[in-house]
């Protein structure tokens, strides 16, 4: 099962320029969780930060009981075991078929003989629809088959944090629909922590059990699904939408007169209506996360807004409302009027009536408020590691400050800037070939 992260006032600024501040969350174990945010808001910074390839100035973000921010080295390591990456174009080397790129990690940090090897390999090739592509080379793919193929390789060592950087980047929304397909099949079947960073509205809409956003420097949000999918606030109302109009502009901040024109002369984007979320592929086993994050979401629901509310209360059968002691909404009787049952609300969430009850509750509350946490978990078994990191993405990300040196990336299966090895090899850091 997936580790739960807890991110507590986490900071970064590189020379004068802050990213972002203050940012807490916590990322429930096992459920897929998605970061939204207009470009430039450091979504990439805070993917990079979650791996400590990126020390952030402040704050924790804490694995397992260690703080990967201010841990030893060697501490970090054994973290970033659990971390798979999906990077946006898959990060493949390109004189390798994608039997021997997903293979890599294998036969670089196991002591596997060949035959297992082959077993893992087709798993996960089976895993992300790949059977038959054995052979091909990264540059005879569509970009589609080289994100599964990184996928695949993200798989091999069974991270129990799965962390996926724009996966949907430059694939038509056909492409982009079975990919989210498959990453709520792929969540079902190894019950990984997911976290996706995305600019893709549907795909925000229709997967994620937990969302938030990133403006203006703050995470504006982060919680429950239905939160911020049925919230009012202008910023996420323009970004569900899509629109010119609001407070988003080139420069990521408008001017005040400038936005209320727009919106006066275009008219106020409406709350765009809940989507479903997609559901696991017929045949496989259900989401245990779906289970968990029922019973955490219900025991946090009069914290939330009304609307949200509603929308979770939805969700559930007429079982499970009975199950939790909510009445039918055939009766017409939500919450509200209800008090939750006492063994399902922790004391912090037992907000003031007048809390519950106010639908302007500012959204920075929702993102300030401190996370319900799980319950500790035993330490989960740690499983080996793998993977390649994305030094090319980093490299042209324009940037109008000095660029901050990135943290060598002393990272089991990690790979050294230098991109194709000398004879098919590339430098590693960690663990040598061989060592278990
Ligand atoms: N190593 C670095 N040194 C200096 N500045 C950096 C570094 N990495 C990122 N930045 C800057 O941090 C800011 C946020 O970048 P980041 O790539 O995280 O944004 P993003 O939200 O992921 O954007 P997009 O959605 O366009 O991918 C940018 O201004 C970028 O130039």
């Amino acid at each position: 099962m997936g580790v739960e992260v807890v991110v507590e006032g986490l900071s970064k600024s590189f020379g004068p320029q802050t990213i972002w501040r203050d940012v807490s969350l916590n990322l429930p174990q096992g459920e897929i969780s998605v970061l939204l945010g207009p470009s430039g808001t450091g979504k990439s910074v805070f993917l990079k930060s979650l791996v400590g390839l990126l020390k952030p100035d402040e704050g924790k973000v804490v694995i397992n009981g260690t703080d990967i921010c201010t841990c030893s080295e060697k501490d970090l390591y054994e973290v970033r075991k659990l971390f798979g990456v999906l990077f946006q174009d898959g990060a493949l080397f390109g004189s390798m078929n994608l039997y021997d790129n997903i293979a890599f990690p294998l036969r670089e940090h196991t002591r596997k003989s060949e035959t297992e090897v082959r077993n893992v390999v087709l798993e996960k090739m089976e895993m992300v629809g790949l059977i038959g592509a054995e052979d091909k080379l990264p540059g005879e793919i569509s970009g589609g088959m080289k994100k599964r193929a990184g996928l695949a390789r993200a798989l091999v060592l069974d991270p129990e944090i799965l962390l996926f950087d724009e996966p949907d980047s430059g694939l038509d929304p056909v492409r982009t629909a079975v990919q989210n397909q498959l990453i709520v099949d792929l969540n079902a079947q190894i019950d990984a922590t997911f976290l996706i960073v995305t600019h893709d509205i549907n795909t925000a809409r229709t997967v994620p059990d937990n969302i938030g956003m990133l403006y203006r420097r703050n995470l504006v949000m982060f919680g429950p699904r239905e939160v911020l999918l049925t919230s009012d606030e202008p910023v996420v109302v323009q970004f569900l939408n899509g629109r010119p109009d609001g407070p988003i502009g080139m420069s990521e901040e408008k001017d005040t007169a400038l936005v209320e024109a727009e919106l006066a002369k275009h008219g106020r984007p409406q709350v765009p209506a809940m989507m479903p979320q997609l559901e696991v592929s017929p045949g496989l086993p259900d989401r245990s996360a779906v289970h968990r994050r029922k019973e955490r979401v219900l025991r946090q629901l009069r914290s939330l807004n009304p609307t949200a509310q509603e929308e979770i209360l939805k969700s559930l059968t007429p079982e499970e409302l009975a199950l939790y002691g909510f009445k039918s909404p055939a009766t017409g009787s939500w919450p509200q009027q209800q008090a939750a049952p006492q063994q399902q609300a922790a004391p912090q969430q037992q907000a003031a009536p007048q809390q519950f009850a106010n639908p302007q509750q500012p959204p920075q509350q929702f993102a300030q408020q401190p996370q319900q946490a799980a319950p500790q978990q035993p330490a989960p078994q740690q499983f080996a590691q793998q993977q390649a990191q994305p030094q090319q993405a980093q490299q042209q990300r324009p940037s109008p400050h000095p660029r901050q040196q990135e943290q060598e990336p002393v990272w089991p299966g990690g790979l050294q800037a230098d991109e194709e090895p000398a004879g098919g090899r590339r430098r590693w850091f960690g663990r040598k070939r061989g060592e278990q």
